[in-house]
């Protein structure tokens, strides 16, 4: 009982605290609101295809620490586009980078898995579109994933992007789909969709279309009421601690190993043609 009190002061609180945040200019890449219950939506909004650039994923980041300190009681990552949670990493930042924000882009992304995997919050997704490769990352860092039926489409398709995932990658995907079914989606670029990323284990419920994605999403944050934050916290942490100290020890290498395949000069080949057939592919259909 004491502890229920206490949740709906801290909720009250949020209330006022995201309200002021969501009008926050820098804050305009996402859209940040918080219900009486205390969840939040995160919904990204960089038209048109939530690219993942460093500052997004910068505006993720601090959203995430904001609503674990006003100890909100869990989030639901969204997207504004109409068909398309996320078109993964933005392939400017890669397409013939300067060598500084390049890094700068790299330590942002790593801070991003970091936070979303670590996080003290309950943290899903609402996937009503597109998710590919660095946007099925994100997703795989959260506590759990509702997606739509239909045309939306999940996976890590970095091997068509001509990047190999890294380890850490590979190890994210295989704690939560197993050994076999990674191999085959990482080998493949396989994009899933809802129903078949249900069998595999990449999302956990297919929802009919965004808003009982959202409500899906919700019955799962509130599947915790009963059990006391802190308690839940430490339970998750302590289950995920052995994939953060090994990010953590190796971070150094796996930021090498980054920027040493985006500049090698055969992916930025690759990088052109790829920019190119997704330009193409807009004026044949405008044609
Ligand atoms: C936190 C990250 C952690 C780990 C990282 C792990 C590694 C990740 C590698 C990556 O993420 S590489 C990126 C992989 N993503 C893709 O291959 C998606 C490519 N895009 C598409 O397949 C399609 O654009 C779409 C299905 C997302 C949307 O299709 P549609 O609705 O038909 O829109 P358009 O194709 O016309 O695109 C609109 C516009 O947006 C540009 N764009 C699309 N994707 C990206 C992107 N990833 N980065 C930057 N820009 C992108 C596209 O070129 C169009 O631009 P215009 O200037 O022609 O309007």
């Amino acid at each position: 009982m004491f502890h229920l009190r206490k949740v709906s002061r801290d909720v009250a609180r949020v209330a006022v605290k995201t309200r002021r945040l969501s009008s926050a200019p820098e804050r305009s890449l996402v859209d940040l609101s918080v219900d009486k219950e205390g969840i939040a939506i995160v919904q990204m909004q960089r038209a048109p295809v939530n690219s993942l650039n460093i500052e997004l994923m910068r505006t993720i980041c601090d959203s995430v620490s904001d609503l674990e300190k006003d100890k909100c009681k869990g989030m639901i990552l969204t997207s504004a586009s109409p068909n398309i949670f996320s078109a993964g990493m933005d392939l400017m930042e890669l397409h013939n980078p300067d060598m500084k924000r390049l890094e700068e882009f790299s330590k942002s992304m790593f801070d991003l898995v970091l936070k979303l995997f670590g996080s003290k919050i309950v943290t899903t997704a609402a996937i009503d579109g597109y998710s590919g490769a660095g946007a099925c990352v994100v997703a795989l860092a959260l506590d759990y994933r509702s997606m739509t039926a239909g045309k939306a489409r999940i996976g890590l398709n970095d091997t068509a992007v001509g990047i190999p995932p890294a380890k850490w990658v590979a190890d994210l995907m295989t704690r939560t789909m197993g050994q076999r079914n990674t191999e085959l989606a990482l080998t493949s670029s396989f994009m899933f969709p809802a129903e078949r990323a249900l069998q595999v284990g990449l999302v956990d419920e297919v929802a009919k279309d965004k808003e009982d994605a959202v409500e899906r999403c919700k019955k799962f944050i509130k599947l915790y009421d009963n059990i006391l934050p802190a308690v839940r916290t430490h339970t998750k942490l302590s289950l995920r601690q052995d994939f953060i100290v090994e990010f953590e020890k190796n971070r150094e290498q796996y930021l090498k190993d980054f920027m040493n395949t985006i500049t090698n000069p055969a992916f930025q080949n690759g990088l052109d043609i790829y920019i190119s057939s997704l330009k193409q592919k807009k004026v044949k259909a405008a044609a």
